[in-house]
């Protein structure tokens, strides 16, 4: 890697190598490759919290080296939306990334990963990248399914990890792996919690104390659709959707139970297992969360 490439820092052994240009990071990853190490790639947006750093504990399982990438990528966010104020805080990551033994960071700039502005070629997410996430945040997961596919050809890792609080991202993640034929094995971390049971999520650092508590609605919603599972659909819908009734300064923006296996809503009179997905905004935060629930 060249002196430009890369910011370093701390120790030789402990603080990842932090390279800022596609070469640079192909370069560092092509000699752990000639060492025979396997390599797995945790993609984030920075502001890391103890979710991210579930994702990189489970990256260093599987694979000898771990990659960490940290973009705030434009594609994904909508006008409007809050990709000015995103938080980022890319010496307290490092040092996070550091303590976990994270041998290599790629934080690119927009102009890296974009260099001619917009990109004319995207992949796209199809029509169940148009639904939930989609209907609310319209061209979001074509922009996260061409930025990951990016970071997949820039790092070629054997393994990714991405985090099921997001769950219609790893969906249609999955489905794009195989429908292109990416060599690549999707790992899925279990969303890591707040002991209260809110979501850990970078956005959560917009929330003051009282929206942080309201917030709360989320997964007490999840917790009232799991427990009218046996009831049903138009149960696990009532029971969840009372828990916003209970909370003032929420607003739900969907709340959905659907297939895992095509992600479309399934219909009452559906048995099995199923996946609850609801998003709500608090102020002007987003927030989403999901669960497995048995019906019937
Ligand atoms: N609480 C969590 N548990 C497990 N994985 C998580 C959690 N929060 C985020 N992740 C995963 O970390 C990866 C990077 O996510 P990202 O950087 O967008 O963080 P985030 O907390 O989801 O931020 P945001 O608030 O923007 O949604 C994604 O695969 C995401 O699903
Ligand atoms: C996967 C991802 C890093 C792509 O920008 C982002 O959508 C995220 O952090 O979940
Ligand atoms: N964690 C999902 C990325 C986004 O909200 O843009």
């Amino acid at each position: 890697m060249t002196g430009e490439a890369t910011r370093g820092g701390g120790t030789a052994t402990s603080a990842p190598l932090v390279a800022d240009t596609i070469a640079g990071i192909r370069g560092a990853v092509r000699e752990h490759r000639m060492a025979g190490r396997t390599v797995a790639l945790v993609p984030t947006m920075g502001a890391l919290h103890d979710g991210h750093l579930a994702l990189v504990r489970r990256a260093r399982e599987l694979a000898d080296v771990v990659v960490v990438s940290i973009f705030v990528n434009p594609l994904q966010f909508g006008t409007g939306e809050d990709l000015d104020r995103y938080p980022r805080t890319l010496e307290a990551d490092l040092a996070a990334l550091a303590r976990e033994g994270v041998a290599l960071v790629f934080a690119p700039t927009a102009a890296e990963m974009y260099p001619v502005g917009e990109v004319e070629t995207r992949v796209t997410a199809g029509h169940v990248g148009t639904l939930y996430e989609g209907a609310s945040r319209p061209g979001h997961f074509d922009g996260v399914l061409t930025v990951v596919s990016k970071l997949f050809h820039i790092v070629t890792p054997d393994h990714a990890l991405f985090g099921q609080k997001d769950a219609q991202q790893v969906f249609l993640v999955q489905r794009m792996v195989r429908d292109l034929d990416i060599p690549v094995r999707i790992e899925v971390v279990p969303t890591v919690r707040e002991p209260d049971g809110l979501a850990l999520s970078s956005r959560n650092r917009y929330l003051d104390a009282a929206q942080r508590r309201i917030a709360l609605a989320l997964s007490e919603s999840l917790a009232a659709a799991e427990a009218a599972g046996a009831d049903g659909l138009d149960e696990v819908l009532a029971e969840a959707a009372g828990a916003f009734g209970d909370h003032d300064g929420i607003e739900l923006d969907y709340l959905v139970v659907v297939d895992p296996d095509t992600f479309l809503p399934v219909v009452e009179g559906t048995t099995g297992l199923a996946r609850v997905l609801v998003a709500a905004r608090v102020g002007t935060t987003r927030l989403v969360d999901n669960a497995l629930v048995t019906l019937g």
